[in-house]
């Protein structure tokens, strides 16, 4: 059986929209699935862990139920990032049928636009093993919080904190432009945001930077709607690729972005990067009075700095 788990209001709607289409395919099809229409990533998850449970589990005395045979979510990179905890682990590949505004994470695994052509590819049922960013959180149930795309500290947090509070982002949604609710968040937040001096540690080595602007921890190239930050970066290398950036002005920085959509960026001279395994990142200003700096995970909230996170393989597999 396969399991649908769907965001409607991803994407300003576009989730709702892409499961219409998916489940009168599913129909036409005649293939046996079960829905999950989630209002919050805590219900979706529940349902999730109870499904696999009941399908999965191994129970005594009862007739084996059918097997859940992938978990595919109907969203964008915050709905897939909500269910990950319930995914990782569970011995059933992920499905992606993108419905969101960025869209990083079907991006990443190579995962065509339209609703159909995604779930051609569910269908086929080619799983691939893919690395999570593990995030070390004490909070968690399991310890650690799984990121697919990236984590985001400093001005990329911000911008991403900036878009998930605003009106814009639903306009964009409406008029089918997702991605440039973030251009206006990075405009929006240039004119506010300072830089401060952070330690970036990959595989034991630390590396100090006076004037911090950003550290992007990968395991995908893109984040924030197909900004290439980390152009090197690949979900199955059992690597985490970080790009820090550092000592410019905040003309530089503007001018940076557009780079960052084609990932030229990473030849000028503010910009530092890194891979390896285990990375941690320190804000170092060691003023209590300063606002600590947001970390962002797959575009959702994800605490604070200081960062501590690892490559880890075999946590999940991907359909693609
Ligand atoms: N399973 C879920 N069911 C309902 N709401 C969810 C679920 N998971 C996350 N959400 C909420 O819905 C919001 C939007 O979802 P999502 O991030 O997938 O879409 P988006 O923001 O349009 O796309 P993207 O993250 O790709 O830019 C999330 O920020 C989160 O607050």
């Amino acid at each position: 059986m396969w399991l649908f788990a769907i965001n409607g209001k991803s994407g300003g709607g576009r989730g709702l929209k892409a499961w219409r289409k998916v489940e009168a395919e599913l129909k036409r099809l005649d293939v046996d699935y079960a829905a999950v229409l989630s209002e919050t990533p805590e219900t979706a998850r529940r349902a999730i862990t109870r499904l696999l449970r009941e399908h999965n589990g191994i129970v005594q005395d009862e007739a084996p139920r059918q097997r859940l045979k992938a978990i595919t979510i109907i969203g964008g990179d915050g709905t897939i990032h909500g269910i990950l905890p319930a995914v990782c682990d569970s011995g059933v590949p992920l499905g992606i049928i993108p419905a969101g505004s960025g869209n990083d994470t079907a991006r990443a695994f190579g995962i065509p636009k339209r609703p159909l052509d995604a779930l051609r590819i569910v269908l086929q049922g080619r799983a691939y093993p893919a690395d999570i960013i593990a995030m070390r959180d004490p909070k968690s149930d399991i310890g650690y919080r799984p990121v697919l795309t990236a984590l985001a500290a400093g001005f990329d947090s911000a911008i991403a904190a900036a878009v998930n509070r605003s009106v814009y982002k639903k306009l964009c949604n409406l008029i089918g432009a997702g991605s440039f609710a973030y251009v206006i968040g990075l405009i929006q937040v240039l004119l506010t945001f300072r830089p401060r001096p952070i330690a970036v540690t990959v595989d034991g080595e630390t590396h100090c930077f006076r004037q911090g602007w950003m550290a992007a921890v990968c395991n995908a190239s893109a984040y924030g709607g197909g900004l290439r930050i980390c152009p090197d970066a690949k979900p199955d290398d059992g690597m985490l690729n970080v790009c820090v950036v550092h000592s410019c002005t905040p003309l530089q920085l503007l001018r940076l972005f557009p780079l960052i959509l084609s990932g030229k960026h990473t030849r000028l001279p503010y910009v530092a990067l890194f891979s390896g395994q285990a990375v941690a990142v320190e804000d170092m200003a060691g003023d209590p009075a300063k606002p600590a700096i947001a970390v962002y995970g797959d575009g959702e909230p994800a605490g604070e700095l200081p960062l501590y996170a690892e490559a880890a393989g075999n946590r999940i597999e991907v359909l693609r």
